[in-house]
């Protein structure tokens, strides 16, 4: 089995793929519709991130001097420790080993939650420190979200928000209408975005990070096939504002829930 075999699960009217390297989830079918993109032109070789799906960000979001960016969790081997079709639930362990603590000298242990029922998507990544002194991380779920044309897409939750624009370096805030696209943001707080007719909740972290490179952006990167840039937006659940402490045996949960629009019931 490759690392990047694909992991398959059904309940109810959804499906999920997913794989042990980065604990990585490929895809989530719901009524028989795609919900997430993968990029065609994506690595799937099991040694460099995979461009789409649901990248784990961990131990830290975006680069670090001497690390590879957004940490070594998504291009690490994890372990299946549950597959249960009754519960549609996925689960992925990651302990620290010499090769993290040559990049990050610590002792964590890391839980991937991923479970698909009738209402939607639930993942839920729980980071304990299993070290004898407190340590900080950072870190995301990456989320890759298909969308007909990302140059089209209205976020009403966003309008006159503030956000830190990483492409600009400058605190701004967001216009009604359609997103600047490129665009990389990161929007304090948001813990509900409404993304055509998914609900998107976060939790446990302190800011959505909202990313799409944008033709020239995606020019330099090879594995977006040209053209595909216009067919995703990252709406991420991100600590990446200011490092989570935690001390030794205390846990931290980050998490996000995709529902579709008709389940939220009155919001
Ligand atoms: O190409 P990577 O390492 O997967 O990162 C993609 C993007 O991920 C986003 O989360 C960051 O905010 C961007 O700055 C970054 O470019």
């Amino acid at each position: 089995m490759s690392p990047t075999s694909p992991i398959t699960l059904r309940a109810g009217d959804s499906e999920i793929i997913a794989c042990r390297f980065g604990a990585h989830l490929l895809s989530w079918r719901h009524r028989g519709q795609e919900q997430l993109w993968l990029s065609s032109n994506a690595d799937l070789g099991g040694q460099h991130p995979i461009r789409g799906g649901v990248p784990l960000c961990f131990p830290w979001f975006g680069g670090a001097k001497g690390g590879p960016s957004h940490g070594f969790a998504r291009t690490s081997l994890w372990e299946l420790t549950s597959n249960d079709a009754s519960s549609g639930r996925l689960q992925f362990e990651l302990s620290d080993s010499p090769q993290t603590r040559a990049l990050w000298p610590h002792r964590f242990h890391a839980r991937m939650e991923i479970q698909c029922d009738t209402q939607g998507l639930q993942l839920e990544l729980t980071i304990e420190n299993r070290d004898n002194r407190p340590w900080s991380f950072t870190g995301a779920l990456h989320s890759y979200f298909a969308c007909e044309d990302v140059t089209q897409v209205l976020l009403p939750e966003l309008t006159s928000r503030p956000f830190h624009d990483k492409l600009s370096g400058q605190e701004a805030h967001f216009d009604a209408g359609a997103l600047p696209i490129p665009i990389d943001a990161v929007v304090p707080g948001l813990d509900r975005v409404q993304l055509d007719n998914r609900i998107i909740r976060n939790q446990g972290n302190d800011a959505t990070v909202i990313w799409n490179p944008g033709q020239q952006g995606a020019a330099a990167m090879p594995d977006i096939t040209p053209g595909h840039w216009r067919h995703f937006l990252c709406i991420e659940s991100a600590v990446a504002r200011s490092p989570v402490t935690l001390a030794p045996g205390q846990r931290h949960r980050l998490a996000q829930r995709v529902l579709p629009a008709s389940h939220e019931g009155g919001h």
